[in-house]
């Protein structure tokens, strides 16, 4: 008889059946001999023949058999195998009387013939009836599991009358060459299990052996460099394993000890590594349920396979004798292997769906079943006024309550109101100042185009002035030579040292109390927010330093088409141009009836520009000069003039002669 499952390989041998006795079967002796079994093997066979002459006994019994397993072959020599994975045994003849056979050298009684080590710690031997499977459960330490190997042998005999019955084997070592009659194969268990099975009519035994502590839960071994964590938990792979199923890919759902992926497995939950459709995403609130759902499933379609899939190879006798087999062996299986081998095996990252301190709101989420999910609280500010009706604490529509400043968006999206500008920008607003100001780059010193500035350390005149007495007397006054000639006095050779006052481009006193403002007719100006003196040096004119070519160029570049120009003669053939980088006075716009005037001082033979207070200028005037005399390049030339004075020559800009140059 042969006994085939998936994975495993049956051991049959046929021989009369000696069933040790009960006692001899559950004692916890590491080794098992049948030699003590059989201590009188005729009395045995004499007591099965008084049962039933043809009695054939099947005995399906889980144990295991040593690297130094012993046994006869046809030959009646004793064979011993040293090998762990050559396991399959020749047995020809095995002829059992009450008598040892003549052809038989082997005496039974030499307890090195034939050893079938059963190291239970716990063995159970049920004799339900003649008819009924007895099963035999054989418990064994993790060690010995591990050195022991798996085999299935079923054993059956006919009456003993002293024939030779035939053992039929199947050798996996192919170097072994024990091929006879008896039908042997090995039968490879979960848990590296052993089971003998020994078919027969009337009995079953079965065995189960118990896992160890620690062992692989998809190779099986149990000796491993280092235990790695799993989808099982910890210490739950070995290292190759765990490795593989760290980098490798993680498969989705559960995997058995011994195939992985499982082929049960569906395509769409195989690893990532074989997968060819990318996973969607689920709600989190469904993924704990699918997953058990599915794990159920498949946990119970695996199971059903297992048991409802007979042999193919088995003819239906056989089949039928093997059915207890299959089902003991599916049942060891299963028993064996644990429950968690279709868990959930592949930790799921819980995202947060909101932000870290949005903790309401996350609770309303996730408390929602099955409905839409709950707003957020609004915010009432009129007591017994509450609009939160999906907040359930208090509960007192007589509570006030402000919601937190996170749904205070929530709040200015639904409430509907008017568009208001913000206070400064609507004060503005309604002042008329609210306009776009150019862009521009203010600028401290002016910027050379094409050019170095003059560093040459150019003697400045030097003026007759005599240093003051005091202090209350200022040096260079109006008399100074240099004032008069625009030049400014170098503190290292001016007589008045540091108590001179001409002095005021270097030491930038300007009037800083100046501000843009849009006007009616002339775009943006510049107005002093103070009074001016007359005289007074009251800014810099300050831009880029180009030559005429430079502003036909950029006029009819970066400037064609615009309205306002900033430039201004700079002497020499060069120009300031304000448009890009500038000073505020860049805003002062032209008048026919100007307020303050241009002045070019030079220093280090450099000049500066200056806009200086024709006369007294009160606070919140408008400063303006004339355009005409500071030559303001050719821009300004066809422009209505709009400074609304008596005396408006009607045109800003320099006065064209009578033959257009
Ligand atoms: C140096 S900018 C003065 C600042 C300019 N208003 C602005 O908004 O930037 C010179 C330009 O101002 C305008 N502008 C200046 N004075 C003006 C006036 N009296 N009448 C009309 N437009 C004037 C002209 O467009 C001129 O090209």
């Amino acid at each position: 008889m042969t006994t085939t499952t998936d994975n495993s390989v049956s051991l049959e041998v046929q021989w009369p059946v000696i069933p040790p006795p009960l006692n001899d079967l559950t004692n916890n002796t590491g080794l098992h001999d049948i030699e003590d079994n059989n201590n009188d093997p005729s009395t045995y066979l004499q007591q099965q023949e008084k049962n039933d002459d043809s009695t054939t006994t099947v005995l399906h019994a889980t144990t295991t058999i040593t690297k130094e397993t012993t046994i006869m072959d046809d030959n009646q020599h004793l064979k011993r195998q040293q090998s762990q994975d050559s396991l399959s045994y020749n047995m020809q003849n095995i002829q059992l009387n009450n008598q040892p056979s003549d052809d038989m050298d082997t005496t039974m009684n030499d307890h090195d013939d034939i050893k079938i080590p059963i190291s239970p710690t716990a063995l159970k031997l049920e004799t339900l009836s003649s008819t009924s499977p007895t099963t035999l459960t054989v418990a064994q330490t993790p060690q010995q599991q591990e050195d022991e190997m798996s085999c299935d042998l079923t054993t059956s005999t006919t009456k003993n009358s002293g024939t030779t019955v035939p053992c039929k084997r199947t050798c996996d070592d192919s170097t072994n060459d024990y091929s006879g009659d008896t039908d042997v194969k090995r039968v490879r268990g979960d848990n590296n299990s052993i089971s003998l099975s020994t078919s027969t009519t009337t009995t079953t035994t079965t065995a189960s052996i118990p896992q160890p502590k620690e062992w692989c839960r998809r190779c099986g071994i149990t000796e491993t460099p280092r235990w790695r964590g799993g989808p099982l938990g910890r210490h739950t792979l070995c290292n190759a394993c765990g490795l593989k199923w760290k980098h490798v890919g993680r498969p989705v759902e559960g995997y058995n000890n011994l195939t992985y992926p499982p082929p049960e497995l569906p395509e769409h939950l195989r690893p990532r590594a074989t997968q060819t459709k990318p996973r969607v995403p689920k709600p989190i609130k469904n993924i704990l349920t699918t997953k058990v759902t599915k794990t159920l499933s498949s946990r119970t379609s695996i199971k059903k396979e297992k048991q409802s899939s007979p042999s193919p190879s088995l003819s239906d006798t056989e089949s039928n004798n093997t059915k207890h087999t299959t089902t003991a062996i599916a049942t060891t299986t299963i028993i064996s292997t644990p429950d968690y081998d279709d868990v959930l095996l592949r930790k799921r990252k819980q995202f947060l769906i909101a932000g870290l301190y949005s903790s309401t709101y996350k609770e309303l989420q996730l408390s929602t079943k099955g409905t839409s999910a709950k707003r957020p609280p609004r915010i009432s500010w009129k007591k017994g006024l509450n609009n939160n009706n999906n907040n359930n604490e208090g509960g007192s529509s007589s509570t006030f309550r402000l919601s937190m400043p996170l749904f205070q968006g929530e709040f200015l999206l639904n409430t509907e109101c008017d568009f208001n500008l913000p206070a400064d920008i609507l004060q503005e607003h309604y002042g008329g100042r609210l306009r776009q100001i150019s862009n521009y780059t203010k600028i401290k010193t002016n910027i050379y185009v094409g050019r170095r500035p003059c560093k040459t350390d150019h003697q400045a005149a030097i003026c007759q002035c005599e240093a003051p007495s005091n202090n209350k007397i200022a040096g260079c006054g109006e008399d100074c030579l240099n004032r008069m000639l625009f030049y400014e006095c170098d503190p290292k050779t001016c007589p008045c040292e540091d108590k001179c006052t001409n002095r005021r481009f270097q030491q930038k006193k300007y009037i800083t109390e100046l501000a843009p403002f849009p006007t009616k007719h002339r775009g943006w100006g510049l107005r002093t927010l103070v009074p001016i003196p007359k005289g007074e040096l009251i800014t810099e004119y300050r831009g880029e330093v180009i030559t005429h070519q430079m502003v036909k160029e950029r006029m009819n570049t970066i400037y064609k088409g615009q309205q306002n120009f900033y430039f201004l003669d700079y002497g020499n053939g060069e120009v300031i141009d304000a448009g890009l980088k500038g000073s505020e006075a860049r805003f002062i716009n032209h008048s026919c009836d100007p307020n303050c005037h241009i002045e070019k001082w030079g220093l280090k033979g450099e000049l500066f520009v200056g806009v200086f207070s024709s006369r007294y200028i009160n606070a919140g005037e408008e400063l303006f000069y004339d355009y005409n005399f500071s030559t303001f390049g050719e821009s300004g030339d066809d422009q209505l003039c709009r400074c609304g004075s008596d005396n408006c020559r009607g045109t800003i800009g320099k006065k064209r002669r009578d033959n257009g140059v």
